[in-house]
């Protein structure tokens, strides 16, 4: 059994959010998996070790929470989710209900509103020969989508967005990221609560569908508005970032904008190079249930374990030039969505989005090109812009 290396490291501070790829690359080198004595935790960054970590569910738990607490020392800031913080058989009951809400069949029923939205938008910004991506299309785009999908009524949306970045910041350490994003927890966290229970959701949609199953006895009425917050949680964030991302990377490197022009089939695949090469999602823990060996090291029982997605997602025993971003690369097996039984559930939400607002945006504009410096906005978890200025050259 080899020594675990301890790395002086917070992966959580301004240098190492800002620009984790040096950091990610000297984790790797040090070994499959490392420890982190600034929080007492385990990590690696290496894809192998990743992917064990997120798909062995037995060893490496998620029922003590996929942040840095342990749920079962310190009270989470919000009763734990039912399903990403939580293990079998409670997990099997409640992810059949959010795979039927978010199925392909439903993505289907959703898929024209979806395009004629996206088609509009693109209309819209056709006039424009500059934008901020963020504002006008990252996050203009989900927004217009993405609450009417679920049920929601269009008062108080503006609750939606702080209630994500509270959400993944509380899944690291209370740092001024953390403590920020919870100065108007109480009124945020009141509209999100309200905006769960049935009555506040229309007939139709996610939000309905979930609710169903609570006739249907698959879950309790106490239940419901619990999958319907998971819903909430991830559902606008994580898009509007995937996106946001999407739009730099290409911006970035424009060549592949047009390779994506002239062969619109690849812009589905595209979408997971993006997120290969930019991770919307940088990071979640896993708690070891018993004594286990990961990458040759000796994990003890109770530990967390750091686990970094985009680190795997640029690591070179798996990826060939993984720095470099490549529109025609197969990135099946990248870890953004994560792996195993917690592997993303909204990825069909997510991808029918992306999908749609490329495809309009390139049938309408020839080049997409970085029009200032992007500002970043720092997250315990999550990695994406404030601000992305695109220089628009139509077709
Ligand atoms: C580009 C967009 C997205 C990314 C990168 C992303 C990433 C992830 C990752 C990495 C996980 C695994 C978590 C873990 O293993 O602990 C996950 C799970 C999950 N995602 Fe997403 N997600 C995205 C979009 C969405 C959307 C749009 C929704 C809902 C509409 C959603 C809902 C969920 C839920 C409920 C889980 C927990 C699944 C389970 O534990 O079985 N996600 N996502
Ligand atoms: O149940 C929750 O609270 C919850 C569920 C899923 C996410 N998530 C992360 C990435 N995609 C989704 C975040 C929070």
């Amino acid at each position: 059994m080899t020594a675990v290396p301890a790395l002086d490291l917070d992966p959580f501070d301004d240098a190492f959010l800002t620009n984790p790829y040096p950091f990610h690359a000297a984790i790797r080198d040090a070994g499959p998996v490392v420890r982190l004595p600034r929080y007492g935790v385990y990590a690696s960054a290496r894809h192998a070790e990743v992917a064990r970590g997120l798909a062995e569910w037995e060893i490496f738990s998620s029922a003590a929470g996929v942040g840095l607490e342990d749920f079962r020392r310190a009270a989470p800031w919000r009763p734990p989710s039912l399903i990403l913080e939580a293990d079998p058989p409670l997990h099997t009951r409640t992810r059949t209900v959010l795979n039927r809400a978010l199925s392909a069949k439903a993505m289907a029923n959703l898929r024209d509103r979806f395009r004629d939205a996206a088609e509009a938008f693109a209309d819209r910004l056709l006039a424009r020969r500059s934008c901020d991506a963020i504002h006008e299309i990252a996050e203009a785009y989900p927004l217009s989508v993405f609450p009417g999908a679920v049920g929601l009524g269009a008062e108080g949306l503006e609750n939606l967005l702080p209630y994500g970045a509270m959400a993944f910041n509380a899944f690291g350490p209370r740092n001024r990221h953390f403590e920020e994003s919870f100065r108007r927890a109480s009124e945020v966290v009141a509209w999100i609560t309200a905006q769960c229970q049935r009555e506040a959701l229309s007939p139709e949609g996610i939000g309905a569908t979930i609710w169903g199953a609570v006739d249907t006895g698959e879950i309790s009425a106490a239940e419901a508005p619990l999958l319907v917050r998971s819903v909430l949680t991830a559902g606008l964030d994580t898009t509007i970032i995937g996106i946001g991302n999407g739009l730099f990377c290409l911006a970035a490197n424009p060549d592949e904008w047009t390779k994506l022009r002239d062969n619109p089939a690849l812009v589905r695949p595209a979408f997971d190079e993006m997120l290969r090469w930019e991770s919307p999602v940088q990071t979640f823990f896993r708690t070891t249930t018993k004594a286990t060996e990961l990458g040759g090291a000796t994990l003890p029982a109770d530990a967390k374990i750091l686990l970094f997605l985009a680190g795997a997602n640029r690591d070179p025993r798996k990826w060939a030039d993984p720095d470099r971003f490549d529109v025609t690369r197969k990135a099946a097996g990248h870890a953004a969505f994560g792996a195993g039984i917690h592997l993303c559930v909204g990825q069909m939400l997510a991808r029918l989005e992306a999908e749609v607002i490329f495809s309009a945006l390139l049938k309408r504009f020839q080049r997409v090109e970085l029009a200032g410096e992007p500002i970043r906005k720092l997250n315990n978890t999550l990695r994406q812009f404030a601000s992305l200025p695109l220089k628009l050259t139509p077709a």
